[in-house]
Parts: structure tokens; sequence; C-alpha cells
């Protein structure tokens, strides 16, 4: 590698990124506080393997140009507005919202199919969905990479991509891993990304890249070379130069890809603490597991369309749970339960489980009234209970396909 070329190839963004997300449904309102004003750094697109942008503030989307050749999204900012706009922002409710949203490639790929997505403020939303199912050609229009064929899409309250140069300085992205300078520390690292916003007073860099530094847990490593920083380091460093300005959404893609078990937990951690203070989350992920533990929403995308949004536990509760009865008298128990309407009924020795139907207003499943059954017909019920469906089983009953939970 030669002296002045990224690390690696660079994806971080402070206004870009991957994004989508729900709600549909009955969505609670985010009980976060508002997010902070937040002051204008710029986001700009950067080339594959480019230096940081001289001029340009903050992090950097990154974005290989179309093959279509399609307008490749907002340059810098324009500070002054940007910071007047970011000041005056009125707190939308949904910080995303797209409606019929729509891209058909050049070559005839409908890669995102009329999306309706809302992204509540103050939530984590997960945005899951296999390979090809259309998540980062979603972002890249979220970001104003690329251009929607159809539709619209709304990014904290803003048309997108109309009104790039005013929203991406209020969003941090973390894309695809941080492109950074190897023979600089990590400290340097973040003053040049710092020194690339024109919005940030040279004065008070210091404070800044400290305090981001401390932030992501840094601090003691930040006179260490970047080439020297391990994987989930190099992702902390990102997420740094993310937060050197406060920012109303954060979008992470992958943000725990490659890291280890330890490095997974820090950065589900960090994301935690750092939607507790108010930032909405929009994280990418194939770990269904992750979305279950860190998102409080969640989107599931097949094949261009949204299959479903919601809040995490909506999702979950959507599909069916199993009933499981330990009982020594399996047989009876099953003709019961199945004269009841459960299916899928596995008999076992010591016991039986069975899939409960789906509850309807006119005809409500009361377990009560289920147990009560099996006792008149003399089953010995020693344990009754329901099996929680969780995020992977509402993923598997809504494309009828499994997930790659291990990644
Ligand atoms: N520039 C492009 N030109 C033509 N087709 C494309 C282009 N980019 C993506 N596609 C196609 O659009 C579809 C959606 O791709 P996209 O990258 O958005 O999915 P994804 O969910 O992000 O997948 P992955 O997790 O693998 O990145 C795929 O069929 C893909 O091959």
């Amino acid at each position: 590698m030669t002296k002045g070329e990224p690390v690696e190839e660079q994806r971080i963004a402070s206004g870009g990124g991957r994004m989508t997300t729900p709600p549909v449904g009955p969505v609670k309102a985010p009980g976060h506080p508002g997010a902070p004003a937040a002051s204008a750094a710029c986001a700009a697109t950067v080339p594959s393997g480019a230096p940081a942008p001289a001029g340009a503030a903050g992090a950097a989307v990154h974005s290989e140009p179309e093959a279509s050749g399609e307008p490749a999204g907002p340059g810098p900012a324009d500070s002054a507005a940007s910071a007047a706009s970011a000041a005056t922002a009125p707190a939308v409710a949904a910080v995303i919202e797209t409606r019929g949203l729509t891209k058909r490639y050049r070559g005839g790929q409908l890669a995102v199919d009329g999306l309706d997505l809302t992204v509540p403020r103050g939530s984590v939303f997960g945005f899951l969905g296999p390979n090809g199912s259309g998540k980062t050609t979603t972002i890249r229009m979220l970001m104003g990479l690329i251009e929607p064929s159809s539709g619209t899409a709304h990014v904290l309250g803003e048309p997108m991509p109309r009104a790039g140069r005013r929203v991406l300085p209020r969003v941090g992205a973390l894309i695809e891993g941080p492109a950074l300078y190897g023979f600089l520390s990590g400290r340097e690292n973040l003053v040049r990304y710092d020194a690339a916003d024109p919005t940030a007073d040279p004065r008070t860099r210091a404070a800044r890249v400290a305090a981001a530094l401390d932030r992501v847990g840094l601090a003691a490593a930040a006179g260490k070379k970047a080439r020297a920083y391990s994987l989930g380091m190099k992702q902390r460093l990102g997420l740094a130069a993310a937060l050197l300005q406060p920012r109303e959404l954060l979008v992470l893609d992958e943000p725990t890809n490659g890291l280890d078990p330890q490095g997974m937990r820090e950065i589900r951690t960090l994301v935690r603490e750092l939607a507790a203070d108010g930032t909405t989350v929009f994280l990418s992920s194939h770990l269904l597991d992750e979305i279950e533990q860190v998102c409080t929403h969640a989107a599931v995308m097949a094949q261009g369309r949204l299959l479903t949004q919601g809040t995490v536990g909506e999702l979950a509760s959507s599909t069916r749970g199993r009933l499981a009865v330990t009982t020594p008298d399996p047989v009876d128990a099953a003709r019961v339960l199945k004269e009841h309407g459960l299916t899928d009924l596995v008999v076992l020795e010591t016991g039986v489980t069975g899939e409960l139907p789906l509850s309807s207003p006119s005809a409500p499943l009361d377990l009560a009234d289920l147990n009560a059954a099996l006792v008149r017909a003399d089953v010995r019920v020693r344990s009754f209970g329901v099996e929680r469906a969780s995020l992977e089983d509402a993923f598997v009953a809504l494309t009828g396909e499994g997930f790659d939970v291990a990644g």
C-alpha cells in the first residue's frame, strides 16, 4: 500500500448509508428525547479507494458510481445553509419515510419495488433481508446516491435526493468499514475527518476528536497507527468519525460484520448507548439475533419488496407460537388439541406439541379452555405452555425460507 491510500476500501459517511425500516403498524411513540440539533458537517461521495475528501467534512459516503451513470448524489453541503437548516429543522416523527419507492436498473432489474417504509424517530431500526433483496439499493436512494425510478423518499422530513445538502450533514453513516489511513494514528485519522468539515471550528477540534474517541472507547489506543487496529477497532474509529458532530440519524451497514463475539458485543452496546442518547439508528444486518438484541423495530425485505415492518415484538408475535404439553397421555392429548384447531402435531413419549391456530377476534382461542378440555378428556397434564416465536420463526413464516443466522 502506498502512503496516502486508505487502509481498506472505504465506506463511511456522514450522511449516507443504508437503511430501511418500518413500521407499520402500531408503532409506539419513541420514548427518547428529541435528537440534538445537528451542527452542520458535510457529506460527500468518495470514489472507492480515494483519500478522504479535502474540503468536505465528516465521514464520507462511499458508493460506486452506478453503471447507468445516474447522478451520484449531492456534493458537499453548503455549510451555512446546512447549519441554519439543521438548527431550525422541525422534529419529524418519521425519520425515514418512503412511498412507492421503486428502482429499476438500466439492465431491467427491478431491485426495489413499491417500498413504503416508515422509520420512527428514536427507534433502532433493523433492516433485514437476504442477499439481493434490495437493501443496498434502498439505502442508496435514501442517501441520494442514486435516483429512484419512481416513488418518494423523505429523510429527516426532507425530500431526497433533492434536499441532500441539508439532510446529509445531519446523518452519520458507517458503510462497510471506514476509510482510514494506516500510516496515521486513530486520533490523526479523526483530525483529518474533522478538518475536512468546513463547518468544524478548528479551535475546538482537539476536544471534539478526544470526545469522539472516548465515546467509542478508543481513547487509550488513540496514538496507535490505524494499520495496527483490529477490525473492531477500525469499526469503532469509523463510528467515531460519524460521531464528530451530533447526528439525528445514524446509518450503520452491517456494523458487526467480521467482528469476533467480543467486538460484536462492544459495537452492539455502543449502538444501544447512542440510541439511548436520542439518536435514531438504522442498522442493516443479516444477523437475526442481532436485530432481536439491539433493535426496537425491524423491516424484512425479500426480492425488492417489503414483507413487513413493525416493532421487533410485533414481528415475532405475528407468527403462531407452538403449544407444548407434557403428559403421560400424548395420544389422547393430540386428539383433543386437533379438535381445537392445532396443527403440525408432534407426538412424543413425554407429551405433544402443536402449532396454535391464529387467533381471530370472532373465535379467540383461550388457552385456559384448551387446558380444561384436556383435563375433561382425562389427559393428565404435567406442564402446559406456549413457546415464544422468535424473529427467525417470523422470517421463515414470511419468506418460506430459512435465514443465514450464522452469517
Ligand atoms: N448497479 C446495478 N445494476 C444492475 N442491477 C443491480 C445493481 N445493483 C444491484 N443490482 C441488482 O438489484 C438487486 C438488489 O440488489 P441490492 O444490492 O440492493 O440487494 P441487497 O439486499 O443489498 O443485497 P446484499 O445483501 O447482497 O448487498 C439484485 O438483484 C442486484 O443484482
